[in-house]
């Protein structure tokens, strides 16, 4: 039996995945790793890469399992789970990953995506697993398809620019691919105390109880970069409250922050101890095969051809930071455009000199503020630098435009030619615009606070 299972274990694989309409993603996470092993008496087993799944994955793919084994074979059996490293394992052939998969499409509301606050980019697909993060890309897996079931609340932390905001709207995309009626909502901590400062002063007809409609009814909740509301004692108050409605209705909560609970200070104990009752995850800085296999999913992403000397130039010099890493591509191509230049190592070096530094000290530029800043507000640089007016661009400029002044002390007409060659008396507006505003509006105060802490995080 052992045989004809191994013969058929690629057929069985993608019947399971066929009619139980399994996404790709679950698939090559899931069930491509499985292998089975033996089989004693009725029972099949399998094996499975890692121990922490382990129960997961017999809870979830056990008696599918089970039923298209009987279907494929006609061998009526049980299945059980190892873990591969903990047997003496006899090798058996890894299927061949890419033939096993098959595209599936699922169309989602467009509507239910922007209500949700999730960015079409970050997706599974686009994401890479690599050592760094492969525990907490299970992990979000796992809860994107039992959501509010196993780990509740999900807790995904580490350093910036790392993937985690990317692993949350994943799980939102997932879950709203799934279930189209799931209300899902998607916020970073600062818009979270931003809305509770307006409701509890009536601003724009939002009241407290419209606060609470908001963000208690949803099924999931995903709340990123837990680490603003320190310190703010009504928005952690409230958040307790809105933590435990959802827990206690069983909502999924996913949250993000840069450090795990336990060294977050002065986070309050009760919440702390609830953010510790599901499961937390990190991600650490990617190796170098890891960034090599980003950056050649951006260029697959983007359409760009570049050359493999310069892929291995940036992989090797930009370690940390995954955004950086992005940006780093973003400005080669940039740069190579702007000059008509071919992208070549010599190109790459004079595009990231200001990045690489030899001591890899990291220097707070206009750049850095710019890319910082169009991240927050979900634009590109190339906005902030054109000569686009509309609201959503320019009060992010002229917010550029203050933090440049006063973070780095860059000059008036350099802050002008780095946005795109404006004259400084637009630069002087767009600064005492700022510089005003942050006197009469405390959720600006907060927003730009959170923005020095990003462009300097010590
Ligand atoms: N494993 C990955 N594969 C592909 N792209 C990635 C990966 N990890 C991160 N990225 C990309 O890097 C950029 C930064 O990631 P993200 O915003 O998710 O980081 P973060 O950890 O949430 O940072 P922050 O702490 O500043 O909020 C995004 O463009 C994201 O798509």
């Amino acid at each position: 039996m052992l045989e004809k299972l191994k013969e058929k274990w690629d057929e069985i694989l993608l019947n399971l995945k066929e009619e139980h309409e399994i996404t790709d993603v679950s698939f090559k996470t899931w069930l491509l790793p499985l292998k089975v092993y033996a089989v004693e008496d009725e029972k099949v087993i399998v094996t499975v890469p890692d121990v922490e799944f382990l129960g997961y994955i017999r809870k979830k793919y056990g008696f599918l399992l089970k039923i298209t084994i009987e279907e494929v074979t006609g061998f009526e059996c049980t299945v059980d789970f190892v873990v591969e490293n903990q047997i003496q394992k006899e090798a058996v052939p890894a299927p061949a990953e890419n033939t096993l998969i098959k595209n599936t499409v699922n169309s989602v509301n467009q509507s239910a995506i922007i209500n949700a606050n999730l960015n079409p980019k970050y997706i599974f697909d686009t994401f890479v697993v690599g050592a760094n993060n492969n525990l907490a890309h299970a992990a979000s897996l796992a809860v994107a398809e039992s959501p509010g079931e196993i780990y509740n609340p999900l807790f995904i932390y580490g350093g910036v620019g790392l993937g985690k905001t990317h692993l949350m709207h994943s799980i939102g995309h997932f879950i709203l691919k799934n279930n189209p009626n799931a209300k899902i909502l998607y916020v970073t901590s600062e818009k979270f105390t931003n809305e509770l400062i307006d409701a509890i002063r009536n601003k724009n007809n939002f009241s407290p109880t419209e606060f609470r409609e908001k963000y208690r009814t949803n099924d999931v909740l995903l709340i990123d970069d837990i680490q603003f509301i320190i310190g703010k004692e009504s928005t952690q108050e409230e958040f307790f409250h809105t933590f435990n409605a959802l827990y206690e209705a069983k909502k999924q909560i996913i949250i993000s922050s840069d450090k795990p609970p336990k060294e977050i200070e002065t986070l309050e104990e009760r919440l702390r101890s609830r953010f510790e009752w599901g499961l937390t995850v990190d991600i650490q800085s990617p190796d170098y095969e890891t960034r090599m296999a980003i950056l050649r999913k951006k260029e697959e992403m983007e359409g760009y051809n570049i050359d493999n000397e310069v892929i291995k130039y940036i992989a090797t010099n930009i370690k940390s930071n995954i955004r950086e890493l992005e940006g780093a591509l973003t400005k080669i191509v940039a740069l190579s455009r702007l000059d008509n230049k071919e992208i070549t190592v010599e190109l790459a070096e004079e595009a990231l000199k200001d990045i690489i530094s030899p001591n890899d000290k990291k220097e707070i530029t206009p750049e850095l503020v710019i890319q910082v800043v169009a991240d927050h507000f979900g634009i590109t640089p190339l906005d902030i630098c054109s000569q686009k007016r509309n609201k959503e661009i320019v009060y992010p400029r002229q917010i550029v435009m203050f933090l440049c002044r006063d973070m780095v002390g860059t000059p008036l007409q350099m802050i002008g030619k780095y946005l795109g060659g404006r004259d400084h008396t637009t630069i002087i507006h767009g600064i005492d615009k700022i510089t005003s505003d942050i006197n009469k509006n405390e959720s600006l105060n907060n927003t730009i606070e959170i923005l020095k802490k990003k462009i300097n995080p010590q």
